[in-house]
């Protein structure tokens, strides 16, 4: 079998009851770009599944995008205005299994909302609304229009010199999509920023002191990521870093 990847779910309603879901781009750019299988992590509201049970089913975990926002007293922000989406239980299973998989080694890569999961989880705030920040592009999509719209190049972003993410795409700058509408607004401590928008948004982010492979995009390279050559390149270096640790697992 192919090394394994995880994904804790978000959680959804129909009618009275509760589903576990995962977007299928994510399912299919693990199993065509990073060459691994994908397996669902339920959002569990009692006995969650933790980091130790994670690290024993699975060789690396993407923590993905999702329509709901991180709660704002998880970064100690006043409580959100009514009908904001909201996910506390995606919320409880990510933010309590992050820290210990990245200071384990465990391969990591957070995508969107995993990007914000990751720097909440470590100690860091979030701008609820980053387009209502003086000075700051609208990140979010348009709704409206057809999703390959919604998914095109929106902006470009500025990479930091000698980081992780330089080194898997080998560009000093490049465009990507975008459809968010939180952002990072104090990064955490141990993470260092990986790229930029122009108008200072932090887009990417990682953990240099944690001794696995970890990323995070505030972007979505899984959107058909085979036909982008930076989003194949980024699951290309997270699916490596999961065959490497496949492999020094069953050794
Ligand atoms: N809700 C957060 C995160 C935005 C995000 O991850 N969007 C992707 C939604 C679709 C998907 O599940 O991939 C924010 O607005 O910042």
């Amino acid at each position: 079998m192919k090394p394994v990847v995880a994904i804790i779910c978000d959680t959804t309603h129909s009618g009275p009851h509760m589903y576990h879901q995962v977007g299928d781009k994510y399912i299919v750019a693990l199993r065509r770009c990073a060459d691994v299988t994908p397996i669902l992590i339920p959002a569990l509201s009692t006995d969650p599944i933790g980091a130790d049970d994670i690290m024993k089913i699975a060789d690396g975990i993407l923590y993905t995008g999702g329509y709901s926002n991180i709660q704002r007293s998880r970064y100690g922000d006043a409580e959100a205005p009514s009908g904001e989406h909201e996910d506390p239980l995606r919320d409880a299973n990510t933010l309590s299994t992050l820290p210990d998989l990245l200071q384990s080694g465990f391969p990591m890569l957070g995508i969107c909302r995993g990007l914000q999961e990751m720097n909440v989880a470590l100690g860091g705030t979030l701008y609820p609304r980053v387009h209502e920040i003086d000075g700051r592009f609208d990140h979010r999509e348009d709704k409206n229009a057809p999703v390959d719209v919604q998914y095109g190049p929106a902006h470009s972003v500025s990479v930091v010199k000698d980081g992780i993410l330089g080194a898997i795409v080998g560009e000093e700058d490049f465009m990507v999509n975008t459809v968010h509408g939180q952002a990072i607004k104090d990064l955490a401590p141990g993470l260092q920023v990986e790229a930029f928008a122009d108008d200072t948004t932090i887009e990417a982010v990682s953990c240099p002191e944690a001794p696995g492979f970890n990323l995070a995009v505030q972007w979505h390279p899984e959107w058909r990521a085979w036909e982008n050559e930076q989003s194949s390149k980024i699951f290309r270096a997270f699916g490596d870093a999961v065959h490497a640790h496949n492999k020094a697992k069953s050794a």
